[in-house]
């Protein structure tokens, strides 16, 4: 029920229209027993009656009125058919495309935490097929459910002003089907709630193998995913014939009991025209709406099967409804603030569930510092920048920017401060000009070549086939890793933000270029601190501090030439590193 009240709510602005829809509903199926009248008039009066023949003369003037009186009624119920259809569709419609907005909000924003723990998949199958399926249900099933039941209760009370006894006969059967009705909805209805999971899990394996496509190709393994998928597929296709078959064992009941009506109508109708207690005109009524009394409980199996996905659906969609981000704007700031770019991080712990990734970190960086950030793989590197945007909030201590901590800052201020190029590039389906202006839309035309040009893009984006319009494709297909990183890192210089981190993101370019990219990063022409995550001791060496990582600990901290001469992780690093280019020149020279 609590569902239906949220439904009732998202109505609002449609409310009216929709409840115009229902109260046509309920009229257009009343008048469904005015032609069963009509035409029992007809047949005592001109057909059947006394006087059939003398009224066929005497009468002519009725008899015509009353066929025209059919036609019209007709005609008047498919014309306010169509219109009740249109007033639920315009308000269905209307109620979804106000849903799907809220709930797309809603998803954006949520925080990373709600994305490590909800597959897109899943997503996509709220935002698509069960928001669909709650539309339908608005438009369509609750529509039959009222116009069976209107149709049913109408022909009950004419049926009731003919004949209580005769009427009495045909009910008995009503309170078998529903109890069948009743067992079959409690037997189903866990079923579509596993339908609706295994619909989701077959989206989900479809969703990842179409967009980690080239990962399947690299390592040959579509037999595999076509597998995957398959069992998948079949795991919702029996599901789905399993929740059918369920149908078909009460459906022969159901049915029976359907048909029974005209069996005991023939029998007790029979004997009551016999003795003379109803009329010819009276049977021809009873006969002509007894698909009034048995069709709605024949379609009762399928209202109680899409009821039932209806709430499979409806619960799914409420649950992103109501999800709440832990990670909220509770300061709504008037004008954003540039800030000076101060961080500190104070004693900094963080868990992910209860994993201990960051154990007791404190270092600050002033305003305008390069601070480069190194250590082993799986350090909590990624983690600790994450945590100056409020990607994830800390589990213990505090990160503060300018001194005040983050979580006390309005958060749009607090992202609209930093600049950030991922570890894990991601390149929207647009022109590479659209992806670079990405944060700043308006950005002119010139400034988006200045920074392709600091970030060492412009070279190789010119040469592409149509320049900075080339179209890059969904998640920057097209490109070589090294390319994809330049310009995410010209996106993220042409922000002019405050705080600048960039997380491994000259990995994939060659020693020159990443020169080319360290001066650029020198001479940015607004002020700003830096974050770098790198690997590269030709990286590191050229910032005013180093902070070496190692599970999770802050060990090592200080300037390339301190932490050479701490001979400490650092140093190994460096020896390894430069040994390596040793080795290189050594063998090139045995050559
Ligand atoms: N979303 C997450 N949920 C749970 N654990 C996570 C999540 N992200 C990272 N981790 C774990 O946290 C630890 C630190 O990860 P992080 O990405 O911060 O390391 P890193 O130092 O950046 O590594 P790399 O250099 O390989 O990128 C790892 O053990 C990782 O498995």
């Amino acid at each position: 029920m609590f569902e239906l009240k949220w439904l009732w709510q998202n109505l609002e602005g449609n409310r009216a229209r929709y409840i115009l829809a229902l109260c046509l509903s309920v009229v257009g199926s009343s008048l469904t027993i005015v032609n069963p009248y009509l035409s029992q008039r007809i047949v005592d009066t001109f057909i059947a009656g006394d006087n059939a023949v003398q009224n066929l003369t005497d009468k002519r003037g009725l008899l015509i009125a009353l066929c025209l009186g059919m036609i019209g009624f007709s005609l008047l119920r498919t014309g306010l058919a169509y219109f009740t259809t249109m007033q639920y569709e315009r308000s269905s419609q209307n109620m979804l495309y106000r849903i799907r907005i809220y709930l797309y909000n809603k998803i954006q924003g949520q925080d990373r935490e709600y994305y490590d723990h909800n597959r897109t998949g899943d997503l996509m199958t709220k935002m698509t097929g069960d928001l669909d399926m709650v539309r339908h249900s608005m438009a369509w099933i609750f529509k039959t459910i009222i116009e069976s039941f209107t149709i049913f209760a109408a022909a009950v009370i004419y049926f009731f002003s003919i004949d209580t006894g005769l009427t009495l006969w045909m009910l008995t059967l009503s309170p078998l089907i529903f109890v069948v009705a009743y067992i079959f909805a409690k037997h189903v209805r866990p079923m579509y709630v596993d339908l609706r999971e295994r619909l989701s899990q077959l989206n989900t394996t479809t969703q990842e193998n179409i967009s980690g496509n080239r990962v399947v190709k690299a390592f040959a393994r579509e037999a595999y995913e076509i597998e995957k998928f398959t069992e998948k597929n079949v795991n919702y296709s029996t599901a789905n014939k399993k929740a059918a078959l369920v149908w078909l064992d009460y459906f022969p009941y159901l049915e029976t009991f359907a048909q029974a009506f005209n069996v005991i109508l023939m029998l007790a109708g029979g004997l009551y025209l016999m003795e003379g207690r109803i009329t010819f005109g009276e049977f021809a009524a009873f006969s002509s709406l007894v698909w009034a009394v048995s069709n709605p409980m024949r379609n009762i199996g399928i209202i109680i099967n899409d009821i039932q996905r209806f709430f499979a659906s409806l619960t799914k969609i409420v649950e992103i409804y109501y999800a709440r981000p832990a990670i909220v704007n509770e300061h709504q700031a008037t004008t954003k603030r540039r800030y000076e770019g101060r961080l500190t991080f104070e004693h900094v712990t963080f868990k992910y569930d209860s994993a201990t990734v960051l154990d007791d970190v404190s270092f600050t960086v002033e305003p305008g510092e390069t601070i480069a950030i190194m250590g082993s793989t799986g350090a909590g590197k990624t983690t600790l920048i994450n945590l100056i945007p409020r990607f994830y909030d800390v589990s213990g201590g505090r990160v503060l920017v300018d001194g005040i901590d983050v979580r006390e800052l309005e958060l749009d201020e607090l992202r609209g401060n930093i600049g950030m190029a991922t570890q894990d590039v991601l390149l929207f389906s647009d022109t590479i000009d659209g992806n670079i202006a990405y944060g700043d839309p308006e950005l002119p035309e010139e400034e988006v070549v200045a920074y392709a040009g600091l970030a060492a893009a412009h070279d190789f984006i010119v040469k592409m086939p149509e320049g900075y319009d080339t179209v890059v494709g969904e998640r920057g297909v097209g490109l070589s890793g090294g390319q994809k990183q330049r310009i995410a890192l010209a996106r993220a210089l042409a922000v002019h933000r405050s705080i600048l981190i960039l997380d491994d993101t000259t990995s994939a370019v060659d020693l020159e270029t990443e020169e080319h990219i360290q001066n650029s990063l020198r001479g940015l022409d607004y002020p700003c601190t830096k974050l770098i995550i790198a690997q590269r001791v030709s990286t590191t060496a050229e910032a005013d501090r180093i902070l070496i990582l190692d599970n999770g600990r802050l060990i090592e901290e200080g300037t390339h030439a301190e932490l050479l001469a701490k001979r400490g992780y650092y140093y190994d690093v460096f020896m390894l590193q430069n040994e390596g280019i040793g080795r290189q020149v050594m063998a090139h020279g045995q050559k």
